[in-house]
């Protein structure tokens, strides 16, 4: 696992925010926690509508399920017209937490509707059901780089402990004024050996270089190849090759806010993980991959728009519409503004040692305003990247997140399901706040990243002068390189990031094989 922090961000009291990332085959999807979730049509229409030809709903809707197999399971409801049957990720419906039912009652009592298979057809809807996740079968075969390990092409060759830090750019132009002055030729990178010893490598492409960093680090290695903001790379001594605006700015994320509940009669799984029953747990996954930490204690979703609690708000009603389609914090009608999912354990907080049980209540915001940067400390690529994410830095957002942790406190403790359940709230000398001052100051204390770093490679069409990749996931202004991660989300999305990591790994594979006149069949 590789570990980043933000700077300190402002708006969170200046803590700084714990940025973990997977540093292995497969990426983040190897650690991730397993919920899978594409978002809206209109978050896709929306990028189509911004020019970017060929990234609507209709035409990563494909993309979609050729990524997926999905596996029914436990009986739930699925909407098997739009799940995908023939893809390398396997997706199902895990078995159900004790909290599940109790929450759903809650979730329903409080007005959510019921909703199975929820934003599978990428409709905006309130609802809560339950999480699809690609867990299927991990206990015995852990899906971690399906994608490399599952028939693997005979030309892939794939570099073990070899770090990139940079790509390195030459002088191609053949004086016509329409072609890239730059190609993409070369990765420069070092292979670390067990001995410790470090060797300098370089490939050199015969086609095209794809790069795929992630979020993080897909910006990172521009601006170490001289591809970037021109004052930026200038202020770090690194030669300017071509001068991107974009590169390493617009920094998305979903913001997460756990809130802990000590419950009775409702098993979670923290026996599983600490003292008394953590031997047991570790030794079972060390043996046999199978048991409570094959998995991950999450199993219900719920999406809320907050419009109905916020929209006589002082601050809202002052704001000024930016989007006249969409409300004040750029939502288009009906879509969430939260995101709810149990954590059924202590995660994150005190742990319990006289055997409570706890559960969370995690709130991720669907907040846009103000995005965040990526930029270097130096002209060395051993320097980790300077990232600050701006969290809260929207008061829109936060006046949204103080109403989705109300909410959500309401829910758990007033909701018909769980009220009966809950001791109280955990830690235990944790005071519930009442006024929306101290809901403000809960909020800015307590929230950290769900972990979707996007758009910091943003594509866009050529007039727009932010876009790092046009809609072909091609560098403006470099011939035979593109990106393909994460970084090029124009904006987040409505869901969680890895089902539409996997969308853009299978349309660029799609037109990487188009562009070079091999039709793919989808
Ligand atoms: C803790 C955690 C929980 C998450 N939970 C969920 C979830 O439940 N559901 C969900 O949908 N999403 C979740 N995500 C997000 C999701 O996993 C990511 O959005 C997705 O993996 C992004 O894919 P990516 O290809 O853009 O980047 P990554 O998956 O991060 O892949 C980048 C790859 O590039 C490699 N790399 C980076 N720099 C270099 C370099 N210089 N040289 C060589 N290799 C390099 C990395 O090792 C990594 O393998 C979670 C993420 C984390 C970290």
């Amino acid at each position: 696992m590789l570990t980043a922090w933000t700077q300190p961000e402002k708006q969170l009291n200046n803590r700084v925010v714990n940025l973990p990332r997977g540093k292995f085959l497969g990426g983040s999807s190897g650690l991730n926690a397993t919920l899978i979730l594409r978002g809206l049509r209109s978050d896709y229409d929306s990028w189509l509508e911004a020019g970017n030809i060929g990234w609507g709903w209709e035409d990563v809707l494909p993309f979609f399920k050729k990524s997926e197999t999905f596996v029914s399971t436990n009986g739930y409801q699925a909407d098997l017209d739009f799940h995908g049957t023939e893809g390398i990720i396997h997706t199902s419906m895990p078995p159900p937490l004790a909290i599940n039912d109790p929450l759903v009652e809650s979730f329903i009592d409080k007005g959510i509707p019921y909703q199975p298979d929820m934003h599978v057809k990428g409709e905006a809807v309130d609802g809560v059901g339950i999480a699809t996740r690609t867990i299927h079968q991990w206990s015995t075969n852990q899906r971690v780089a399906d994608y490399v390990n599952i028939d693997p092409p005979a030309n892939l060759h794939v570099a073990y402990n070899t770090t990139v830090l940079r790509i390195i750019l030459d002088d191609q132009s053949s004086g016509a004024t329409t072609a890239p002055k730059y190609t993409a030729t070369t990765v420069a990178a070092e292979i670390k050996n067990e001995t410790g010893t470090v060797e300098m490598v370089t490939y050199r492409a015969r086609k095209e270089i794809i790069l795929s960093a992630g979020a993080y680090n897909s910006p990172f290695l521009l601006l170490h190849s001289g591809v970037g903001p021109k004052d930026h790379l200038k202020e770090v001594g690194i030669e300017v090759k071509v001068d991107l605006k974009g590169v390493g700015r617009n920094l998305g994320d979903h913001m997460l806010l756990n809130q802990l509940y000590q419950v009775k009669d409702i098993a979670t799984e923290d026996i599983h993980y600490w003292p008394p029953g953590a031997e047991a747990g570790v030794r079972e996954w060390i043996e046999k991959k199978t048991g409570p930490m094959a998995s991950f204690c999450v199993g219900v979703l719920a999406f809320k728009d907050l419009s109905d609690r916020i929209i006589n708000k002082p601050l809202w009603r002052a704001a000024k519409v930016a989007n006249p389609d969409a409300d004040i914090s750029g939502h288009l009608p009906g879509q969430p503004h939260v995101e709810y999912y149990p954590i059924a354990s202590a995660i994150g907080s005190e742990l319990p040692t006289k055997g409570e049980t706890i559960v969370g209540l995690a709130a991720m915001l669907f907040g846009f305003d103000q995005p965040g940067t990526v930029t270097l400390r130096s002209s060395n690529p051993h320097d980790p990247p300077k990232i600050n994410h701006n969290y809260l830095s929207s008061e829109l957002d936060l006046a949204l997140y103080v109403e989705a942790a109300r909410f959500g406190h309401e829910i758990m403790v007033e909701g018909s399901g769980t009220h009966d359940h809950i001791v109280g709230p955990w830690p235990v000398d944790r005071i519930v706040p009442s006024t929306d001052e101290e809901w403000k100051e809960f909020v800015k204390e307590g929230v950290t990243t769900d972990f979707h770093p996007s758009s910091t490679c943003k594509m866009g069409p050529d007039t727009d002068e932010e876009a790092v990749v046009d809609p072909r996931l091609r560098v403006r202004n470099v011939a035979g390189l593109r990106v393909a991660d994460i970084s090029i989300l124009p904006t987040l999305v409505h869901g969680h990031t890895q089902a539409v990591a996997y969308m853009i790994g299978e349309k660029a594979a799609d037109m990487i094989l188009e562009d070079n006149r091999v039709k793919a069949a989808i």
